[in-house]
């Protein structure tokens, strides 16, 4: 469970180690403060994602359903610092197909808890694979760690770019150049 009161306590004691004086003024609210913002960024841990694709309509759709540019914010479970961009999901659907939404939804549930990207990347994928069964999924990741620029190997504006593949995107080379060509907003041109 989410313990408010032991964030308030941990970040007093960062505060301190840093050489800080939690009790000046500008401070004094920061650890209630920090320990409400965890709540909101690692909202995910206390949720299922997968619940948010129970509700689904039959519709007879077998064509690819993209949501491109789904904006991401998650943190990087190496050094507590947001990676974050944009998440691109499509699916060709069997049978049913879930609201847009969801799909976002999805990628927030994952996104909000301490994360990798290419972890973030296959639990999106697998979890929609599961829960609609469609005839494959492609998820593609394109975001930039604040651990890489602000810090450490620093590297501004380098993106990282992860994909999971499933289903008719991993068997059929056509079928995903489409896909990947409606990502870049490009026409599909065979
Ligand atoms: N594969 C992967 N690596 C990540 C992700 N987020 C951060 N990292 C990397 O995790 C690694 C942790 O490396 P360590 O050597 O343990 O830590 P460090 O000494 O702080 O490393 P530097 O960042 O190189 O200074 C770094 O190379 C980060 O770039 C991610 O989502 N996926
Ligand atoms: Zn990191």
């Amino acid at each position: 469970m989410f313990d408010q009161e032991k964030i308030k306590q941990a970040v007093r004691l960062l505060l301190e180690a840093i050489g800080e004086d939690p009790e000046r003024e500008g401070l004094r609210d920061t650890p209630e403060r920090v320990a409400r913002m965890y709540a909101e960024i690692f909202a995910g841990l206390q949720e299922d994602p997968a619940v948010h694709l129970e509700k689904y309509f039959t519709e007879n759709h077998e064509e690819m359903v993209l949501v491109r540019d789904i904006p991401v914010y998650s943190v990087c479970e190496h050094h507590l610092l947001p990676f974050f961009g944009v998440a691109h999901v499509a699916y060709i659907p069997r049978g049913v197909v879930t609201g847009l939404s969801k799909l976002a939804r999805v990628v927030d549930g994952f996104a909000r808890r301490p994360q990798l990207q290419e972890r973030l990347t296959t639990q999106i994928a697998d979890t929609i694979m599961e829960k609609l069964n469609p005839r494959g999924v492609l998820v593609v990741i394109e975001a930039e760690h604040m651990c890489m620029t602000m810090r450490g190997v620093k590297k501004p504006g380098a993106k990282t770019v992860t994909s999971a593949v499933r289903g008719i995107f991993q068997q059929n080379a056509a079928t995903r150049a489409e896909a990947l060509a409606l990502i870049r907003g490009r026409d599909f041109r065979p």
